[in-house]
C-alpha cells in the first residue's frame, strides 16, 4: 500500500502473515498491488467500518438459532389451530347443506316500467310471486332483496372459497332468465365489483399466509362445444375433449391453463378471457351472453398439506351461466334460436344433476351435457356448490320468474320435502352461531401467529445482513470511478466540492452505532500505527520506503486472497480505476501532488466516509 502526501510519500505494503509495519522499498512490491492514499501528518486514516468481532457474530448466530425454533413452534400452532378452523368451517357447511341455492331480485332499471303491485315480495329465505289471482311460493337458502349489494352477497360466497382454500372443490354458478343480473353479479361494475374479482383478491391476501399458488383456465360452452378463452391462438381455441381420470376427476384436453404470479396478472387474464366471451343482441339484453362462460381457479397447496389428507390442488369453478329464457320472447331466429335452445338443454341437465345429488341418488345423470360432464367432479362429493337465482322484479317477466323459481325448487326440493321442525331449524341454527364463533377465533389466532412468524423471520433477515452492503457499495464506488473518468475535465477541488454540495452522503455510507464504534477504535488503532510509523520514516535514512501492514479484517483478508466471490467484483473496479486517468497518474509524483482532495484518506476530513467508499474501491488494487 503506498501512502503519498505533500510532505512525504511513503509506502506501505500490505502483508497479512506478519502483523506490523515493516518499512522496505518501494522498489521492492512482492504482492504488485498498491494501494495509494494522500493523508498530512496528523491526519492519517486508514480503516474498515465492516469488521464484525467474533464475539459479536456469535451472538447474533445465537439469536438466530433462537428465533428459527421460536418459528417453528409457532408454525406448530398455527397448523392445529388452522385444523380447528377447517373443521368448524366444514361443519357449518355440513349443516347448511354442501348444495345451497340463493335467489336475488334485480332492482328496476331506468328503462323499466313499475307497476302499481310488484308480483315479487321476498323474505329472508322465501320468495312469493303473485300473478293474475295466483300466488306462489319458493324456499331458498338466503334471498336477496333488491336492494341487497355485492357485499352482502359476497358474505355469503365466502365460506365457500375458503372450502376451497382449504383443499375441497367448489363451483359458484349464477343461474337465471337474460338480464336478471348473472354476469353483474359475478363480474360486477368497477365500481362496484362481483363475485370474481373480489374472490381473486380473497385468495390472494389468504394466499400471502399460506404456501398457495393459482392458476387459471377460462372456457365457454357454446352450442355444445367447448372454446378456449384464454388460448393465444384463435385456431387452437374449439372444440376440446373432456377427459375424465379413473379417479373420477375431470380434466380437460388442450385448455390454456395460465400460473397467476400476482392479483393484477390474476385480473388481466380474467378480463382478456371475458374479452372473447360470445355475446349477441336479444330482444331482452343488448350484450346477451350466448354462451356458458366458465372460470376455473386451480388452488395449489405446497409444503405441509402434502402430509395431510386433503388433495393437493383443489378447484374453484365460477360460472355465469347463459340466460334461461322463453325462446319466442327473445325474438330468436337462425342462429340465436338454435343457441337458445343449447342453453336451454345444458340448463335443464344442469337441474337435473342438482336435484340427483341433493336428493343423495346412487346414479347422478353427469353425461347428459358439456357442462355437466366439466363440472362433475365440483358438484358431487366432497364439494360446495352454490347456485345463485337471479329474477327480475317486472310484471312482464313473471313467467319467467316462475320458471326459474321452480328450476331451483327443484334443485333444493329434499329440503322442502323433509319438513324441519321448528326445534330443528332453532338448534340448527345456534349450533351455527357457535361454530362461526369458534372458527373466527381460530381465524383471528392464526393471523397473530403469522404476525409474529413474519416478524421473527424479518428479525433473521435483518441479523443475516450485513451493517453494509458490499454490492451496493461497490457498485456505486465503481459507478462513482465510470463518472469521473468520463468527466475528467473536472478538477479535483471540483469533484470534492460537487460531492459535498450536490451530492450528499449516500445512504449505503451512514453508519450504525456498532459501526461507528468499531471504527473509532479501529481509527486509534491506525492512527497509532501511522504515528508511529512517521517517526520511524523521519528517523530512517530511506526517505522513501515501504511498509507492511497487519490488518485483522477478514474481509480484507479474502481480498488478499482473492478466493471470494468479490474478488471479480473488485477486479471489475480495479479495470475501472486502471483506465481513469486518475489511477494512471499513481507512479508520476507531480501526478501524485494532484491527487483529488476525495481521495485522501483522513481522520480529520469531513468527508470520512466518501473516502472510506474511496477507499475500498481502491481495495481492488491489493488483487
Ligand atoms: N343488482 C343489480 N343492481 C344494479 N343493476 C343491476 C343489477 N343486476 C343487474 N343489473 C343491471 O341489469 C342489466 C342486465 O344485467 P346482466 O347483463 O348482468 O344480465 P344477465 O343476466 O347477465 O344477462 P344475459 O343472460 O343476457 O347475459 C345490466 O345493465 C346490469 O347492470
Amino acid at each position: 500500500m503506498r501512502i503519498s502526501g505533500e510532505k512525504e510519500q511513503i509506502l506501505l505494503h500490505l502483508d497479512s502473515a506478519k502483523g506490523l509495519f515493516r518499512s522496505t522499498s518501494p522498489m521492492k512490491q512482492d504482492h504488485g498491488t498498491e494501494l495509494q492514499l494522500d493523508y498530512s501528518p496528523t491526519e492519517l486514516l486508514y480503516t474498515d467500518v465492516n469488521v464484525v468481532p467474533e464475539h459479536e457474530s456469535n451472538e447474533l448466530e445465537k439469536s438466530i438459532l433462537n428465533l428459527e425454533g421460536e418459528i417453528a413452534e409457532l408454525r406448530l400452532q398455527e397448523v392445529c389451530l388452522d385444523k380447528k378452523r377447517r373443521e368448524a368451517l366444514n361443519r357449518i357447511l355440513d349443516i347448511k347443506g354442501s348444495i345451497r341455492v340463493f335467489c336475488r331480485v334485480r332492482p328496476f332499471l331506468l328503462t323499466e316500467r313499475r307497476g302499481i303491485h310488484e308480483p315479487v315480495s321476498v323474505d329472508s329465505d322465501k320468495v312469493v310471486v303473485r300473478s293474475v289471482g295466483s300466488r306462489k311460493e319458493f324456499r331458498f337458502d338466503r334471498v336477496f332483496h333488491q336492494s341487497a349489494d355485492q357485499d352482502d352477497v359476497f358474505l355469503e360466497v365466502e365460506p365457500v372459497l375458503k372450502s376451497a382454500l382449504d383443499g375441497h372443490n367448489g363451483c359458484i354458478l349464477a343461474y337465471g332468465q337474460t338480464g336478471t343480473g348473472k354476469t353483474f353479479t359475478m363480474d360486477g361494475l368497477n365500481d362496484q365489483p362481483g363475485i370474481i374479482p373480489r374472490a381473486l383478491e380473497l385468495l390472494f391476501r389468504q394466499a400471502s399466509s399460506a404456501s398457495l399458488t393459482f392458476s387459471m383456465s377460462m372456457l365457454e360452452v357454446y352450442m355444445g362445444s367447448l372454446k378456449d378463452l384464454l388460448s393465444p391462438k384463435a385456431s387452437a381455441r374449439c372444440n376440446l375433449n373432456i377427459q375424465t381420470d379413473p379417479k373420477g376427476m375431470v380434466e380437460i384436453e388442450g385448455l390454456t391453463e395460465v400460473q397467476l404470479p400476482n392479483i393484477a396478472k390474476a385480473k388481466w387474464w380474467y378480463s382478456k378471457g371475458r374479452r372473447c366471451r360470445s355475446t349477441s343482441w336479444t330482444n331482452v339484453n343488448e350484450t346477451s351472453s350466448r354462451s356458458h362462460c366458465l372460470m376455473r381457479i386451480t388452488i395449489s397447496r405446497h409444503g405441509e398439506s402434502k402430509q395431510g389428507s386433503r388433495p393437493e390442488a383443489s378447484k374453484l369453478w365460477m360460472v355465469d351461466l347463459g340466460g334461461s329464457e322463453r325462446l319466442l320472447k327473445t325474438g330468436a331466429t337462425g342462429l340465436t334460436l338454435d343457441e337458445g335452445r343449447a342453453i336451454n338443454l345444458s340448463l335443464s341437465a344442469l337441474g337435473d344433476v342438482v336435484a340427483a345429488l341433493r336428493r343423495k341418488r346412487g346414479h347422478v345423470p353427469y353425461r347428459n351435457s358439456k357442462l355437466t360432464q366439466i363440472l362433475k367432479d365440483s358438484l358431487g362429493h366432497s364439494s360446495k356448490v352454490l347456485m345463485l337465482v337471479n329474477i327480475s322484479p317486472c310484471e312482464e317477466d313473471v313467467g319467467e320468474t316462475i320458471c326459474s323459481l321452480s328450476f331451483s325448487s327443484r334443485a333444493r326440493a329434499i329440503e322442502t320435502d323433509r319438513e324441519i321442525s321448528e326445534d330443528i331449524s332453532k338448534q340448527r341454527e345456534k349450533r351455527i352461531t357457535e361454530l362461526e364463533h369458534e372458527m373466527r377465533e381460530a381465524e383471528e389466532q392464526c393471523q397473530k401467529l403469522r404476525n409474529q412468524i413474519r416478524k421473527a423471520e424479518f428479525l433473521i433477515h435483518e441479523y443475516r445482513k450485513p451493517s453494509y452492503s458490499d454490492k451496493e457499495d461497490i457498485s456505486t464506488a465503481h459507478e462513482e470511478n465510470r463518472k469521473e473518468s468520463e468527466n475528467p475535465i473536472l478538477q479535483p477541488t471540483e469533484r470534492g466540492v460537487k460531492r459535498n454540495i450536490i451530492s450528499p452522503l449516500p445512504r449505503f455510507m451512514t453508519s450504525t452505532a456498532a459501526s461507528r464504534h468499531r471504527q473509532s477504535a479501529a481509527e486509534r488503532e491506525v492512527v497509532g500505527k501511522a504515528r508511529s510509523l512517521r517517526s520511524e520514516a523521519r528517523s530512517s535514512a530511506q526517505l522513501s520506503c515501504s511498509q507492511s501492514l497487519s490488518y485483522s479484517d477478514i474481509r480484507l483478508k479474502s481480498v488478499l486472497r482473492g478466493d471470494s466471490n468479490k474478488k471479480s467484483r473488485y477486479a471489475d473496479t480495479k479495470q475501472n480505476l486502471s483506465d481513469s486517468p486518475k489511477a494512471k497518474c499513481g507512479s508520476s509524483d507531480s501526478k501524485v501532488a494532484s491527487m483529488p482532495r476525495n481521495k485522501l484518506v483522513t481522520s480529520s476530513d469531513p468527508n470520512f466516509r466518501t473516502t472510506i467508499a474511496n477507499h475500498r474501491r481502491r481495495m481492488s488494487d491489493l488483487n
